[in-house]
């Protein structure tokens, strides 16, 4: 559906994109993360046509479309800044795409409830748009993007200023509505959660660049480079030499997974690869903080200070959690170690 060959993008002294080369399935979502200013939206830009590289080339179903119009890229497209039509009420800027392609009232206004219904507004047909809050306006502005099929559908952060119930319950059944509509996305999100329950694939940038393409799981329990992997907020990563089925660390010889590459690498340990022992038993740590994270299995973040070595990121049971300013062991689950290459 979508092929980016080689795209470049640059502002005065700034690339915004430095040869970019993506491609997007028929019927794939695929989530572009990364920290602000990495190039996000500027990719979005140039699919729609909205920015103009300055080197490479767009495809989208086969068709070099790098120097056509946006109206005429079949593309539909959600903003950041998701502006509505502030004379027209909510159902005339869902129904906006919908009377472009000259559908017909009955089936327009049958989609139009449809919609609202999904986002949440169901009896918001009349309102004016300038009555609506913004997490409202957002809502509509999804609504109306999704109203006419586009061969390809971009949201840029699609639920950004949303409150977080509301966020996890629409990007649920956004996935369920694309998996239904067979709807092909790329959606710019910087909440790695969203973009993991959203996407069969997820792009981290850095700097302009694709930093790791892979599905969810991939990315997640393979980081390509230190950077993917803070970015996706691990931060127990330390340098190690890695001798068989163990690494020399600074924290000490830590066990690895069977089969792990031997010599120099970065090695990083998920909190959940810590356990929690005697002082004698383990690595000698101070819990420096806990902090209560609630959810499903009511979990805590240890923040911990080896006797030697850096701080860890250790993740418990509330029931297991030991108290601020105890001395714990903790031991490593080879598991729970990876490897990563830079
Ligand atoms: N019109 C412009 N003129 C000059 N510089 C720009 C312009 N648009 C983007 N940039 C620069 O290009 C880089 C990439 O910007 P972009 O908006 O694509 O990042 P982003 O990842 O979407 O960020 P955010 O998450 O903050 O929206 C940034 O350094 C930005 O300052």
């Amino acid at each position: 559906m979508l092929r980016l060959d080689g795209v470049t993008v640059s502002f005065g002294g700034v690339r915004a994109l430095d040869a970019v080369d993506l491609e997007v399935a028929d019927h794939e979502t695929v989530c572009v993360l990364g920290p602000s200013g990495s190039g996000k939206s500027t990719l979005l830009r140039v699919v729609a046509g909205l920015q103009q590289p300055d080197a490479g080339r767009v495809w989208l179903a086969g068709w070099d479309r790098t120097h056509v119009p946006p109206h005429k890229r079949g593309v539909g497209l959600m903003f950041q800044d998701h502006q509505l039509f502030p004379q027209r009420d909510v159902e005339g800027n869902v129904a906006f795409g919908l009377r472009m392609r000259h559908a017909a009232r009955a089936e327009s206004a049958e989609r139009v409830t449809e919609l609202l219904e999904m986002v949440g507004l169901p009896s918001a047909h009349r309102r004016a748009v300038a009555t609506l809050s913004g997490g409202e306006q957002q809502r509509v502005a999804l609504a109306r993007a999704l109203a006419p099929q586009p061969d390809l559908l971009m949201l840029d952060e699609p639920l950004g200023q949303l409150d977080r119930v509301l966020r996890e319950r629409l990007v649920v059944e956004l996935r369920a509505l694309f998996d239904r509509l067979g709807s092909t996305v790329l959606a710019v999100t910087h909440d790695q959660g969203e973009a993991f329950v959203l996407a069969d694939r997820v792009v981290v940038m850095n700097e302009g660049r694709i930093a790791q393409a892979g599905t969810p799981l991939e990315v997640w329990q393979k980081p390509a480079s230190e950077f993917v992997a803070r970015f996706l907020g691990f931060d127990n990563i330390v340098e190690a030499t890695v001798h068989g089925d163990s690494a020399d660390t600074p924290w000490g010889k830590i066990p690895v997974p069977e089969g792990t590459q031997a010599g120099p690498c970065k090695l990083l340990v998920r909190p959940t690869g810590l356990r929690t022992t005697s002082v004698e038993d383990g690595l000698p740590c101070t819990v420096e903080a806990r902090t209560f994270r609630g959810g499903d299995a009511a979990a805590v973040t240890l923040l911990l200070q080896p006797r030697h070595g850096p701080r860890l990121e250790a993740s418990c049971a509330l029931r297991e959690a030991p108290e601020a300013g105890t001395s714990i062991g903790v031991a490593f689950d080879e598991k729970e170690v990876v490897r990563i290459s830079t």
